[in-house]
């Protein structure tokens, strides 16, 4: 008998390989497909949007951890804290990026610029962004000192109540176009076109949309008219002649001129980025950069715009917190800088103020704030879900739950200072800012800002709440859309001795 060559036992152990994974596969589809449909629990558009946290955790308790619903005409499914981690991190089978290109109606940006968008923006953030944290703290400071003052003395009088997110708008619209464009770009025409443009993509992305009878009642027809109102017309209308050809020339001159840590810009990382070896950048990739800075645009000023007022809020209806706050403030501006001038505080070793800030966001209430897309057919929890299905953790059973956290129902403000949990470490009982390899590359930034508004604002006045109360304008979107509620200001008269 003729021995069997090694090539032909390795030819054939491939082959029989194949032809077991074929038939795994094959199976497994097979049975994924016998797999039941999680129940279906049918809500209305209030349950969705004003009985949020009721109505989801009421569907999840009583029929099991995987649940299928209809909203907006789309089956979507919820889930909760059994399967938050592996729909969060399971890349093979849940995607962050098909989901939120999905949810916020951008699927179309996949197709161009070879699908890169949220790798392109999630770079920015990640290099252009962290590199400058250190260098940000001292240019906003001011920023956000003007923007409190300009808070504090609107009102004719204590008894005035004022709508905060105009001034949180205006105030995080000057931020954004300092760390994001420098001081070149600080112009009022130009800040008027920032808090524009980011209310156009909100708009566009449907972060707004729960709030239109169109969006609910005739989505396809809502989302037509949306596309067509904002992309055709507001949104060349804000970007203006002027920002749009200043955008257009600053990318010109930085053609070629490498990279100047000192004058860096989101403009000239991203020409440096896109140019060819002979410093041209085409018209493809300028583009390119238009659509990324509209992106950094809206994750800046609403989606920070929208959380001041949550956490200015909060502090309304916690005095002793500003007061503490107050103090905190003085404690780390005397410790830090002695110039009479202009004091900075040091960010860093405000620890309570840190700690109130990720208690706020724990607590306001999210129920669903993070979502992920099946990328294939999925048996979860032994239940058959489709490819390209939105699936959103209820969130609210991950706050809420003692195995994460102490009492979980109080709002205790002091309750982070000394664990080493700061409000932009993430966890699976903390995720405002969600959770795994697509958490928030934008938290750093997002908490340095809103430490250094709530810090201001107690520098300058005490507040309330009118009424003691605010509403919530669409409990599927708390962390995209601002509660309303108007407050009550008392400036201080000591405000030079701080
Ligand atoms: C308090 C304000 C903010 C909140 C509550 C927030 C929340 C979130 C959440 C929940 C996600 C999804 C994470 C996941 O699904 O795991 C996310 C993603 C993202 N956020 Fe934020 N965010 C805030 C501010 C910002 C800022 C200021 C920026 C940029 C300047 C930013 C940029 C991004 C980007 C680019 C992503 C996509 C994920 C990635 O690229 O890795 N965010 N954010």
């Amino acid at each position: 008998m003729s021995p069997i060559s090694p090539e032909i036992v390795t030819i054939g152990g491939f082959c029989l390989s194949a032809v077991v994974i074929s038939h795994l596969r094959h199976n497994a589809k097979r049975y994924r497909c016998q797999l039941p449909k999680p129940p279906f629990v049918s809500l209305t558009h209030d349950d969705i949007v004003h009985r949020t946290e009721e109505s989801m955790t009421n569907a999840l308790t009583q029929n099991g951890p995987v649940v299928r619903i209809c909203r907006n005409g789309s089956t979507e499914y919820i889930v909760d804290n059994e399967y938050t981690r592996k729909v969060l991190t399971q890349e093979s089978s849940f995607s962050f990026e098909n989901g939120m290109a999905s949810l916020l109606g951008i699927n179309w940006l996949f197709s161009l610029h070879s699908g890169t968008f949220f790798r392109d923006v999630d770079d920015i953030m990640k290099n252009f962004l962290a590199r400058r944290l250190s260098d940000i703290e001292p240019k906003v400071w001011p920023i956000f000192e003007r923007g409190a003052r300009a808070l504090s003395d609107a009102p004719p009088s204590p008894q005035s109540p004022i709508d905060l997110l105009p001034f949180a708008q205006a105030t995080m619209a000057e931020v954004t176009t300092t760390v994001f464009f420098g001081e070149k770009y600080m112009e009022p025409g130009i800040i008027k076109a920032i808090i524009a443009l980011a209310s156009d993509t909100a708009e566009v992305t449907g972060l707004l949309q729960n709030r239109s009878w169109l969006a609910h009642k005739v989505p396809v027809l809502w989302r037509i008219w949306t596309w067509t109102s904002v992309v055709l017309f507001k949104i060349p209308l804000h970007f203006g002649p002027k920002f749009a050809w200043r955008l257009w020339s600053d990318i010109e001159c930085r053609k070629g001129s490498g990279l100047d840590n000192e004058d860096e810009t989101v403009v000239s990382y991203l020409v440096n980025r896109y140019q060819t070896s002979d410093g041209r950048v085409s018209l493809g990739s300028r583009l390119w950069i238009f659509v990324l800075v509209l992106a950094s645009i809206l994750g800046s000023v609403h989606q920070t715009a929208t959380i001041i007022v949550w956490t200015t809020f909060f502090l309304a209806l916690h005095p002793e917190s500003q007061i503490e706050i107050r103090e905190e403030l003085m404690s780390i501006t005397e410790q830090s800088h002695e110039s009479p001038t202009s004091p900075l505080p040091d960010l860093k070793k405000a620890l309570r103020t840190d700690s109130f800030i990720r208690e706020v966001l724990r607590m306001k209430g999210d129920t669903v704030n993070v979502v992920r897309a099946s990328v294939r057919d999925v048996d979860l929890g032994g239940y058959s879900i489709p490819k390209g299905s939105l699936i959103f953790p209820v969130t609210r059973f991950s706050y809420r739950s003692p195995q994460y956290t102490e009492n979980p129902d109080k709002f205790d403000a002091n309750r982070w200072v000394g664990t080493g949990k700061t409000s932009a470490t993430t966890g699976l009982g903390y995720l405002a800012f969600g959770y795994g390899r697509w958490a928030c590359p934008g938290r750093f930034l997002a908490v340095l800002e809103i430490k250094s508004w709530l810090l201001a604002l107690v520098k300058c006045s005490k507040f309330k709440l009118e009424g003691e109360n605010y509403q919530v304008l669409d409990g599927w979107n708390i962390t995209a859309v601002a509660p309303e509620g108007r407050l009550l200001i008392e400036p201080y008269d000591d405000i030079k001795s701080l």
